[in-house]
């Protein structure tokens, strides 16, 4: 895509979204390629942080509750992430985290498909989300099963006893980015109800939920909708099952009319009856401050700003002689995410070599260097630089006996 005719400088100069690294506070020195676990501090959430615990809890205290709003921020900030995962009005909650809501929806919808006891999912999901349906099915019996369907030929392998069949629209460690439209076309035509998490898709694409005529879908905001470390995640419920979702996580918070205190449970019949308990009003309003950042931004240039430091990364990393040291372990660039995997049996001491020379990536076991591209706040001369240091780490084995912190470490 990009042959090196274009400099970094270059390319910088004629980025259309150069401007926004300036709405974060992003570290002296560093270089960020892993906004794909946590985005960094965007300045409207730091400014709200201050004005949320400051004014509206020390100064309004409880009265906050109306006078700014709280009770309905898991609405208005659901909506505002709607608008970035193409989901109308009214189908999309801010609340809890995905692991949660991936219990809230999954029993839902078995309750919906209640001929068939099947929930099929991919052996590489991440795995919170295989755990969440193996602790779903302890509690649910024999009756109902796990079964794995192989990520490179999904569609041949749906079932008419399969009831919910949940995917990662982009896997985590790969990138690979799975068709939605065709696998939930596909999979209705089985009978099969969809629930994608898009954890690795809000905020570094276009995802159309509705256009995909999607069931059910949840995702976190702390990667690239920059949300902050344990930021809430979301929920959407394709308006069509509203009237017959019922999640068994029953809290007050769900309820029709919370504030009539009655001992007896009433489910909201909108999506806000995936509300449990009291939402957390800090991290919230945080993350609805940030989400601003994607005001004047769209998506479609996000993801071609990716692809293209993406491309550079590649080309870069050829002329450097680095990728000589690696295999990639992701698809090609159309058909993956905003991330790129390189394999090697040193990953993990290549990362933390990487990491003290002031670029940050992951480690993702076994042997996988992650590198992720937020196009926001990261410019080319950013990925010259990284792959400059890269270079220097490979040809002269830096990473050999360095010693780095455990093997447990985040990244
Ligand atoms: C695909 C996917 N699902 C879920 C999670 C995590 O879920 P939770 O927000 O519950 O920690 C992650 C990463 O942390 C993820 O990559
Ligand atoms: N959610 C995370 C956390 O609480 C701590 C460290 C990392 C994470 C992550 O987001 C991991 C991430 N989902 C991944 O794809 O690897």
């Amino acid at each position: 895509m990009i042959n090196k005719v274009f400099s970094a400088e270059q390319l910088d100069d004629k980025d259309p979204l150069a401007h926004k690294a300036g709405a974060f506070s992003l570290p002296d020195n560093t270089i960020y390629l892993d906004g794909n676990s946590l985005g960094p501090l965007p300045k409207s959430a730091e400014k709200r942080a201050v004005e949320v615990v400051q004014e509206q809890w020390g100064q309004g205290l409880i009265t906050s509750w109306n006078k700014h709003q709280w009770i309905s921020l898991p609405q208005q900030v659901g909506d505002k992430i709607g608008e970035l995962i193409g989901a109308q009005q009214g189908q999309v909650i801010c609340c809890d985290s995905i692991s949660i809501n991936l219990f809230k929806v999954l029993s839902a919808a078995l309750k919906m498909n209640p001929r068939r006891k099947v929930i099929a999912t991919t052996r590489d999901n991440f795995p919170t989300d295989i755990y969440m349906v193996q602790g779903l099915l302890d509690l649910l019996g024999e009756e109902y099963s796990i079964r794995y369907v192989d990520e490179a030929s999904i569609s041949s392998q749906l079932t008419d006893d399969i009831a919910v069949l949940m995917l990662t629209q982009v896997n985590f460690r790969s990138g690979l980015k799975l068709d939605m439209k065709g696998i939930t076309e596909q999979a209705h035509a089985k009978g099969i109800l969809t629930l994608w998490d898009l954890a690795h898709s809000a905020g570094a694409f276009p995802v159309c939920l509705d256009d995909c005529n999607v069931d059910f879908a949840v995702g976190c905001s702390y990667k690239y909708l920059n949300g902050g470390p344990g930021a809430p995640a979301f929920i959407y419920v394709a308006r069509r099952h509203q009237d017959s979702y019922q999640q068994p996580l029953s809290g007050w918070m769900g309820h029709s009319a919370p504030f009539s205190f009655s001992p007896d449970y009433a489910p909201d019949s909108s999506v806000k009856q995936n509300l449990c308990g009291t939402p957390g009003v800090i991290g919230m309003s945080i993350l609805d401050a940030a989400l601003d950042v994607f005001d004047d931004v769209s998506l479609k240039a996000i993801d071609e700003k990716s692809k293209k430091l993406q491309a550079f990364f590649i080309a870069e990393a050829k002329r450097a002689g680095v990728l000589e040291h690696f295999g990639v372990a992701s698809p090609p660039i159309n058909c993956r995410g905003s991330q790129l995997a390189l394999a090697h049996d040193e990953a993990y001491a290549i990362c933390q070599a990487w990491i003290a020379e002031g670029v940050i990536a992951d480690f993702r076991a076994p042997n996988i260097l992650r590198i992720g591209f937020a196009p926001l706040y990261l410019s080319f001369a950013d990925v010259e630089k990284a792959v400059t240091r890269l270079a220097i780490i490979m040809n002269e084995k830096r990473y050999e006996n360095a010693t780095f912190q455990q093997r447990q470490s985040v990244t």
